[in-house]
């Protein structure tokens, strides 16, 4: 149920962090995958890191914005394998400003990539799946889809949305076979948690706050991302499931 082999999947922001590791546990089910990112040097490290797993991956550089060149990027993601049966729309960015700081620039910076990217990258994949009536999207929320943080305003803002966005991606498409869910991890370490993770007590205090007593180490999105990608999850569709220690249960 959960075996991806003869599945092609497509992950944005597999050049560090959650969407490397994403990579590595679809490769690891069976799928061929292919890794979008912008940077040469550390694209090329994920493809090394799935390859030494045994997988079959390709890479795709390439920035994700709000202009043309995602069609460019949608189609070529497609030349590697065929057409793309998964999405991860794993590629975001915090920019941590407070209310005060946010500028027109950093809301719109914020806003394009973890939002308005996520639905356009599908939208373009669509027809793809839609022929072969099935397909998965995955998109990447955030215990900010829930909860308020001061230094959160565009960030909180992309994230609560995603979430909406998920279920009506669900609405338009799951009738087609293609299920829409969203992952909302709670505190990973990764580039974009660098900062945080640096300061100890900060670490403490972000393990103290889930049920569970630790943060989260990148194997824990393992079994979510593969039962989403997979035929497990065939009933499930428009759900934002949390991976978070139970960090939102409290
Ligand atoms: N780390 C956490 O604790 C955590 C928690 C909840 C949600 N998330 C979400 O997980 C996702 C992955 O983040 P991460 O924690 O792995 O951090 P990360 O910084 O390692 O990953 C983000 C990736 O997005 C890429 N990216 C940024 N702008 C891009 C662009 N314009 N085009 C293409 N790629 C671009 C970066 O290069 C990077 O590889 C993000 O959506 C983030 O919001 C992370
Ligand atoms: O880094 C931060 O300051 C933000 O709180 C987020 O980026 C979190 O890491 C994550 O989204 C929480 O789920």
């Amino acid at each position: 149920m959960v075996e991806l082999t003869g599945k092609v999947a497509l992950v944005t922001g597999a050049t560090s962090g959650i969407g490397r590791q994403q990579a590595l546990a679809l490769s690891k089910a069976g799928a061929k995958v292919v890794v979008l990112g912008r940077r040469a040097e550390q694209l090329e490290e994920t493809v090394a890191c799935v390859r030494k797993a045994g997988g079959e991956v390709s890479a795709l550089q390439g920035a994700l914005a709000m202009d043309d060149n995602l069609a460019n990027i949608a189609s070529q993601a497609a030349e590697f394998y065929g057409d793309i049966d998964i999405l991860f729309n794993t590629a975001g960015v915090n920019l941590r400003q407070h209310a005060d700081d946010v500028t027109m620039d950093s809301w719109k910076t914020t806003l394009d990539l973890n939002l308005a990217v996520p639905f356009f990258l599908a939208q373009q994949l669509v027809p793809g799946m839609r022929k072969k009536g099935w397909g998965r999207i995955v998109n990447i929320a955030s215990l900010q889809s829930t909860r308020a943080f001061a230094n959160g305003i565009a960030y909180g803002a992309s994230k609560g949305g995603i979430s909406q966005l998920t279920r009506a991606m669900a609405e338009a498409w799951s009738a087609d076979g293609i299920n829409c869910n969203a992952i909302a991890p709670g505190f990973f370490p990764t580039e974009l948690t660098a900062r945080l993770f640096e300061d100890e007590a900060t670490t403490q205090r972000l393990a103290d706050s889930t049920a569970i007593g630790r943060n989260g180490k990148l194997d824990d999105l393992d079994g979510v991302t593969v039962f989403l990608a997979s035929s497990a999850s065939d009933y499930i569709t428009g759900q934002t499931i949390s991976v978070d220690g139970g960090f939102t249960a409290r």
